[in-house]
């Protein structure tokens, strides 16, 4: 199958490139030309790129897909409250079915709003990989693991039988990374353990970092470190890929720890703002050199999984932090939310600019629309005006997976039902 986008004004993210009007080429699951004008072939599919922007698809770095179930089941709570409380009793009585209904919310939602990837951290890691393979999706898969009670292994095995069974599946669209949840849930045994099977069979890292002072205070009193010094001591940093969640509270010394590690931070900025955790220092760490992505976090706590979302209130709290507006840039926090977030998955070579030879991962954005108008600057646009339900077209893998607005791989009534009954068997007298 081929698509042509004809026409459209083409937003590559590549640090050469300005916006330009032109015309994109799909074939098979890669971009195959970007020019000004390309023939059309009789087997193409046109799609109409006029008043539309063709940018790479977002990349949320950060996900619990299924907590979509949870949205605003219980919000205004302190983090440790939310967590201990409602999470974790709700997640407990989530049976495989309603993880893979969940999910499969979740990934319409990000469709929706131009997500093309995702990294997602939870249980029955199955049926989330079930609903990546059908919805068309791309995604890094990690079986979150807390290590608090002897489960006689239950997790890890489980965790090794994701990374065996859904490693390179979907036509490829699927990775995974093993996930220990967070310093606070992972002693430092089964931390090393998990550390020493990502680095011998070169599988990526996924935990939680320094979310709340209140995570720093318990990690200080238990080890008389800091949340990032306690995963430097356990060998972290030193080989393996890692994606950090969070990074709120990291002082300048742990900062300069991560200087030089593969993998990188997800910044979750309405996670944080709404769990009022605080405001990661990102514009240090692209300043030392450290990647940086973003992410939305379950909706159980962002409630949104829209990237636009995140995109704006990245660079709102940055500009309040510093008092100062020229911090992180349109084109920056753009680029956080593609090839930031990409090289966070370890799929920078694949996705997060439009590039000859890549995978098709485009979303395309309709400008007619009067918050949308009159186009000044593009970058601008989309990083400050631009919102989801603004998102026209949304392709993975060169599948169209959202065309006019219409998905074409979700049953949305069937998806609504699914959800209404499971929702509230899951949370009934918690
Ligand atoms: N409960 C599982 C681990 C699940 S991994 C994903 C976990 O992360 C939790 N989670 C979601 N958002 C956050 C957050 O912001 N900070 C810490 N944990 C979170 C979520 O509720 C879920 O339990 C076990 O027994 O091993
Ligand atoms: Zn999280």
């Amino acid at each position: 199958m081929s698509i042509l986008i004809q026409q459209a004004t083409i937003l590559t993210m590549k640090d050469t490139d300005a916006p330009f009007t032109g015309d994109i080429r799909v074939e098979g699951d890669r971009i195959t030309q970007i020019a000004e004008h390309i023939l059309p072939q009789p087997q193409d599919e046109i799609i109409d790129g006029r008043n539309k922007v063709a940018m790479p698809g977002l990349i949320n770095a950060h996900q619990h897909t299924p907590m979509s179930l949870l949205r605003g089941f219980s919000d205004d709570l302190k983090l440790m409250d939310w967590l201990e409380r409602k999470m974790l009793p709700a997640e407990a009585r989530m049976n495989p079915e309603d993880i893979y209904w969940g999910a499969k919310l979740s990934i319409a939602e990000m469709i929706r709003s131009g997500t093309t990837a995702f990294a997602d951290m939870y249980i029955h890691m199955n049926e989330i990989a079930e609903a990546v393979k059908q919805t068309g999706m791309r995604a890094s898969l990690t079986r979150g693991m807390v290590f608090l009670e002897d489960d006689g292994g239950r997790r890890l095995q489980e965790a090794i039988d994701l990374v065996e069974r859904w490693s390179g599946a979907a036509e490829g669209r699927i990775t995974t990374m093993y996930g220990p949840h967070s310093p606070y849930t992972c002693p430092v045994e089964p931390l090393r353990e998990v550390i020493a099977l990502a680095v011998t069979e070169d599988i990526p890292l996924h935990i939680h970092l320094a979310e709340t002072k209140e995570e720093v205070m318990k990690i200080r009193e238990r080890y008389g470190m800091t949340p990032t010094e306690y995963l430097e001591e356990a060998g972290m940093f030193e080989q393996a890929h890692v994606l950090l969640a969070h990074g709120v509270h990291l002082n300048r010394r742990d900062i300069g720890r991560l200087k030089g590690m593969r993998g990188g931070v997800a910044h979750n900025p309405v996670s944080n703002l709404k769990l009022g955790c605080g405001i990661a220092p990102i514009t240090e760490m692209l300043a030392q050199g450290i990647n940086v992505g973003i992410g939305t976090d379950g909706a159980g706590s962002a409630t949104t999984v829209d990237m636009f979302e995140e995109i704006k209130a990245a660079t709102w709290l940055q500009k309040l932090d510093y008092g100062d507006p020229t911090r992180l840039p349109a084109k920056d926090v753009l680029s956080m939310a593609t090839r930031g977030s990409a090289s966070l998955l370890g799929l920078q070579n694949e996705v997060g600019i439009l590039e000859v030879g890549h995978k098709a991962d485009l979303i395309l954005i309709d400008l007619a629309k009067p918050h949308l108008q009159p186009v000044h600057e593009v970058e601008s646009l989309l990083a400050y005006s631009v919102n989801g339900a603004d998102v026209d077209t949304t392709i993975v893998n060169g599948q169209i997976l959202m065309r006019g607005r219409k998905l074409l791989t979700i049953d949305e009534d069937e998806l609504y039902r699914e959800v209404k009954v499971r929702a509230k068997r899951i949370v009934e007298g918690i």
